[in-house]
């Protein structure tokens, strides 16, 4: 890819709706700030429940056909946050949905939990050394909540981090890159709580409500070391995201419930823990900025060898 813009933000997810969960307002920020946010979804969502009635048929049990299904709702959702560039983690269909840990699907052949670790993370190799970007989010090691898919994203993109660094790594994929900064998704146990405080406020008509602990990456405020703040107009967008995905998401206001049918806060501010690099902050200070303290140009060898030729 030439020509990178300044800023440039990968994201790993491993199905469509993940990325509208965790990061839609961030996303939506850093598009609309110019930087190029590249979202790599590693399944379709094959083995997912279907929440509207009219679109059971789809489900895997029945006409198997909901893979397809969530691809259009993805796009819809990256529509919704002004995210262009989205890829499928090996292209569209290499790996599918694992099911919930435990499923007898986990084992089925082509499923992600069992992808080859390194084959997985060639893929990643060459968007990373596409892209350069200067930040990474994924999930933690547990992939928030203990999915296989999820915990399988977490281990494919760290591993991918480490060897698109290594020039030893089949340097067919591209030129070298360090990401300067790595961040895990992750929610701050009082701004959970307060969350659900105004769920129950609110009596909304979900059936049930979640607990605190369903929420994925809950930890304690001090594990948090950057929060960004999406406000109205990228909350409204990560909600529009969310909305897209309608056969694994009901949104209602300022909250959301999964197939689950349990109700949960919708965070317009996205917390994330910095696991690699620098902060940006000052000591003790959360970040407000997933870049702070990252040169622009970091990684981008062909950005810097054309200034410099201009700076001649
Ligand atoms: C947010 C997320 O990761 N969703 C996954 C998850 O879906 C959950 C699963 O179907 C569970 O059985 C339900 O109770 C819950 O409400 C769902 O969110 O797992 C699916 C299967 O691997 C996956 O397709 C979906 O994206
Ligand atoms: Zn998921």
């Amino acid at each position: 890819m030439t020509d990178l813009p300044a800023r440039r933000l990968l994201l790993v997810h491993a199905h469509p709706d993940d990325e509208s969960i965790n990061n839609g307002a961030t996303m939506a920020k850093y598009a609309d700030e110019g930087a190029l946010v590249t979202l790599v979804t590693c399944t379709r969502g094959e083995e997912g429940e279907v929440i509207p009635p009219e679109l059971a048929h789809l489900a895997p049990d029945r006409d198997d056909t909901l893979g397809p299904y969530r691809v259009k709702e993805l796009a819809a959702a990256m529509a919704a946050l002004g995210v262009t560039d989205h890829r499928f983690l090996g292209g569209v269909g290499r790996y599918r949905d694992s099911g919930m840990m435990g499923a007898p699907q986990n084992a089925r052949p082509g499923a992600f939990w069992g992808a080859d670790p390194d084959e997985a993370a060639g893929h990643l190799v060459a968007v990373v050394r596409e892209v350069r970007p200067q930040v990474l989010v994924t999930y933690d090691d547990n992939g928030g909540y203990g999915h296989p898919d999820h915990i399988k994203a977490h281990r494919v993109a760290m591993r991918a981090a480490d060897l698109a660094a290594d020039p030893a790594f089949r340097p067919e994929l591209g030129a070298p890159h360090r990401i300067a900064k790595i961040y895990w998704n992750r929610n701050p146990r009082s701004a959970v709580e307060e969350g659900f405080a105004r769920l129950r406020a609110a009596g909304l008509s979900f059936p049930g409500v979640a607990g605190v602990d369903d929420v994925p990456g809950v930890v304690d405020d001090a594990v948090v070391t950057a929060s960004i703040t999406g406000g109205e107009r990228y909350g409204a967008a990560k909600a529009a995201a969310m909305r897209a995905h309608a056969t694994q998401i009901a949104v209602e206001g300022p909250f959301f419930a999964l197939s689950n049918d349990l109700g949960q806060p919708l965070f317009a501010t996205e917390h994330y823990q910095l696991v690699r690099g620098t902060s940006g902050a000052a000591e003790g200070e959360r970040e407000d900025d997933l870049f702070a303290g990252v040169p622009d140009d970091e990684g981008d060898e062909e950005r810097n060898a054309d200034e410099r030729e201009k700076a001649v």
